[in-house]
């Protein structure tokens, strides 16, 4: 049956008592799903606690289809909350306008340096940075990168925000906060240095300055898991609701936002609806990678190879469940002894509860992709942890395998203490070698009963 759009017009009066009318004050790069169901969702409901102006600018890079969805809902869209037994519907409104970087680079240019805009969020996926995993340095063989580089239209987040921050300085516009919601660590940093180093290869060394002096680019770590859409979900929304929303997005009701509370020129009330502001976001980035993403990229490459197809799946299975809850407990876990702090049993196991919710369909090779990327500091980086506490990184190994063994060649870069750990080398060979020979079930059920 077709339904008519969702729109202000059309909205129940129920719903479109709790939304906000702020003018523009955030500007978010990178409109997916997340965005939608996480900052979108805070910011509407810091606006009832502490209304400001702090309405959003959503910024996509080329899903056109979904700027002309949002554009004929008048921005609105809605954010289902699946449990493991319920839904909860909203309505969102706190984003009020949308733009197609590609096609409207002047107009974003322009957002980012007017003065009531105060700070810049984004979710771009960790490839959206265009920076070397390794070096992390901008990758400037890239064409986009180059093409931004030599002054053209801006086609990469790094080159939109350099945009809109030389217009910003030349407006004699005051400061911004950059805050990258992106599951990257340092991500913070990162930006800034991105940001820099693209300044400096195009010789705007006076526009680096003005970006130190007026530009923080606080850290931050975000956790809720958000999949992308289905048709059975829009098809539930438009039931519940009466109307057809292009726009919908389904997300678990967990969610969390650490950020470093270093902001420029105000925020909306984030902290009063649950985000946390702190002083060092280290141990809450390393916790939150390693634990949760570190999980979900096992579950990927070794699931993918067992023929599961969403992380509901293959915990499912109890030779998957039984080697998350090890990994965890035995080394992804005690891996963050160095920042203080390792899971209890209690929290691993509601990790896995959540995880694996049954009723969201968190597809497996979503999650796959990217892996150089991924890999290092959620499994990498806690095996380097454990060989230094002189335990033998053997469940990141298989793991690990996992990927490697549809490779044809070594393409993942060890760090340098894996690289030059003969035990780690041997155990992730020895690996591959039982997935190539066993499957990946036996190997599970091996590691399970030795
Ligand atoms: N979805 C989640 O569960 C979740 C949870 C925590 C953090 N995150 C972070 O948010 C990111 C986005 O997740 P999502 O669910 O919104 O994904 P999505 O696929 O719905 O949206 C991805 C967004 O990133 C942009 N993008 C993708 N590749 C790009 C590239 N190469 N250059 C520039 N922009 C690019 C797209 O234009 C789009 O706006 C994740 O990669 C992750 O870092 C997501
Ligand atoms: O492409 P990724 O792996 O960064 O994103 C997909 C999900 O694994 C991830 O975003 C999790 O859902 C999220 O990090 C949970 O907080």
């Amino acid at each position: 049956m077709t339904r008519p759009r969702l729109s202000a017009a059309r909205l129940p009066g129920w719903l479109a008592a709790d939304l906000p009318s702020a003018p523009t004050g955030i500007v978010h790069i990178g409109l997916g799903a997340f965005h939608r169901a996480h900052q979108a969702v805070l910011t509407q409901e810091a606006m009832r606690v502490a209304p400001g102006p702090w309405g959003i600018c959503a910024v996509a890079q080329r899903n056109g289809r979904l700027v002309d969805a949002l554009v004929e809902q008048d921005h609105l869209f809605t954010v289902t909350e699946r449990g493991a037994s319920d839904d909860r519907l909203r309505v969102v409104g706190s984003v009020r306008e949308v733009l197609l970087a590609s096609e409207q680079p002047d107009r974003l240019a322009t957002v980012l340096s007017e003065p009531d805009t105060r700070v810049v969020t984004l979710t771009v996926t960790e490839a959206g940075y265009r920076h070397d995993p390794v070096t992390g340095r901008l990758r400037a063989d890239d064409p986009d990168v180059a093409a931004d580089l030599a002054g053209g239209p801006p086609r990469t987040p790094v080159g939109q925000l350099v945009a809109g921050l030389r217009r910003r300085r030349d407006r004699g516009g005051g400061g911004l906060t950059v805050v990258s919601c992106d599951n990257l660590p340092d991500n913070g940093r990162l930006v800034a240095r991105l940001v820099g180093e693209f300044c400096a290869r195009r010789g705007e060394g006076d526009l680096a300055e003005w970006v130190d002096e007026h530009v923080r680019f606080p850290s931050s770590v975000v956790d809720q898991v958000v999949p992308a859409t289905t048709d059975a979900d829009f098809a539930r929304v438009a039931e519940a609701l009466g109307l057809a929303d292009r726009a919908a997005v389904v997300g678990e009701p967990h969610r969390r936002w650490v950020v470093e509370d270093d902001f420029a020129a105000g925020r909306p009330a984030w902290d009063a609806v649950g985000a946390e502001l702190v002083p060092d976001i280290a141990p809450h980035q390393a916790a939150k990678l390693r634990l949760v993403n570190g999980t979900h990229s096992a579950l990927a490459h070794l699931g993918l190879l067992a023929g599961c197809t969403s992380t509901a799946d293959a915990l499912g299975r109890p030779e998957f469940a039984r080697f998350a809850e090890r990994l965890i407990s035995a080394e992804t876990g005690p891996s963050l002894r160095r920042f203080g702090r390792c899971p209890d049993e209690r929290e691993v196991e509601a990790l896995l509860t959540r995880l694996a919710n049954p009723r969201l369909t968190h597809r497996l090779d979503q999650i796959a992709g990217d892996a150089l990327r991924k890999l290092p500091p959620r499994l990498l980086d806690p095996a380097v942890d454990l060989l230094v506490l002189g335990v033998e990184p053997r469940l990141i190994g298989v793991a690990v395998a996992g990927f490697l063994h549809q490779q044809d060649f070594p393409v993942l870069t060890l760090p340098l203490p894996l690289r030059g750990s003969r035990a780690f080398r041997a155990l992730l060979a020895d690996a591959v070698r039982r997935i190539d020979q066993d499957g990946v079930v036996a190997t599970l059920r091996g590691i399970g009963r030795s």
